[in-house]
Parts: structure tokens; C-alpha cells; sequence
């Protein structure tokens, strides 16, 4: 891994660039929502453009936000990870990304980040 501390120091982004505080490292435990086992179940990542609507559809599809609530939503700055278990047979992951993500920085773990990939959504504009 090319990340080094000096050069991403916390909560000092540079823009487009993919620091480990973005919460994708195989240690993070401090999403907002701790989620136990985070290797053995689906993994589903919402990826897309910046405020095209991936948290709103999360919210909306899974935490039934209504839609007129997501007006309020702020931007992503972290991947946000969120444990769906609404039965013993329906148990999964999402995986909610920044917007402003940069795939071709070099500190982007692809390994890391689609390994455990069960499906990908892109959202371009979810009006
Ligand atoms: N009209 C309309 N607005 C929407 C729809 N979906 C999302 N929005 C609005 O679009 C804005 C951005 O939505 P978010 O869900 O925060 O977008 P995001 O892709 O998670 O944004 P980032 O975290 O910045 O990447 C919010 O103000 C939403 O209310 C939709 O279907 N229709």
C-alpha cells in the first residue's frame, strides 16, 4: 500500500484522491454503522457520480427514508457501511461511496475494494 500518514494527513482530503480514512481498509471498524463479519457476507457497492443519489436510494430502498427526507441528506465523505439483515436468509452488505472518488489514484485498493464484491450499482443521476 502506497499510503502514507504524512501525506493524507486526517480529515485533510486532497480532492479526487482515495486515503485510507475513506473506511475501506480491511482494519476499518469505524464506519457509521459497525458491522461484524464484514468478510463473509455479499458485499453490494453503490458507486457513481457526486450527488446523483446513492445514500437516497440506500435510504429510501432499505431504511424506508421517504423520498422528500433525502433533501436533507449530506454528501458522503467516507464509505459508509450498512448491514442488511432482514432474516436469517436475506443478509448482505452495501457499501455506500463519496461521489468524489478518483479510481485511478494510486492509493485506490482495487483489491481490497472489489474483492469481496458481490455486485456493483453506478448511479449517474437517480432523478
Ligand atoms: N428530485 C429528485 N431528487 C433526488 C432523487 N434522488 C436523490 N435526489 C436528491 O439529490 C441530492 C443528492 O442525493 P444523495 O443521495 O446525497 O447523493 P449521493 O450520490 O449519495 O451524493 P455524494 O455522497 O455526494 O456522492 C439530494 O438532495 C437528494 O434529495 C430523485 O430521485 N429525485
Amino acid at each position: 500500500m502506497s499510503y502514507e500518514e504524512e501525506d493524507y494527513p486526517r480529515g485533510d482530503y486532497i480532492v479526487g484522491s482515495f486515503p485510507k480514512d475513506f473506511g475501506y481498509g480491511p482494519d476499518d471498524q469505524d464506519g457509521e454503522i459497525e458491522v461484524a463479519n464484514t468478510t463473509q457476507k455479499p458485499r453490494i457497492l453503490l458507486m457513481g457520480l457526486r450527488r446523483s443519489g446513492k445514500s437516497s436510494i440506500q435510504k429510501v430502498v432499505f431504511h424506508k427514508m421517504s423520498p422528500n427526507e433525502t433533501l436533507f441528506l449530506e454528501s458522503t465523505n467516507k464509505i459508509i457501511k450498512d448491514d442488511i439483515s432482514n432474516s436469517s436468509f436475506v443478509q448482505f452488505q452495501i457499501w455506500d461511496f463519496p461521489g468524489q472518488i478518483d479510481f485511478f489514484d494510486p492509493t485506490f485498493d482495487s483489491e481490497v475494494i472489489f474483492g469481496g464484491c458481490g455486485a456493483l450499482v453506478f448511479v449517474i443521476d437517480a432523478q
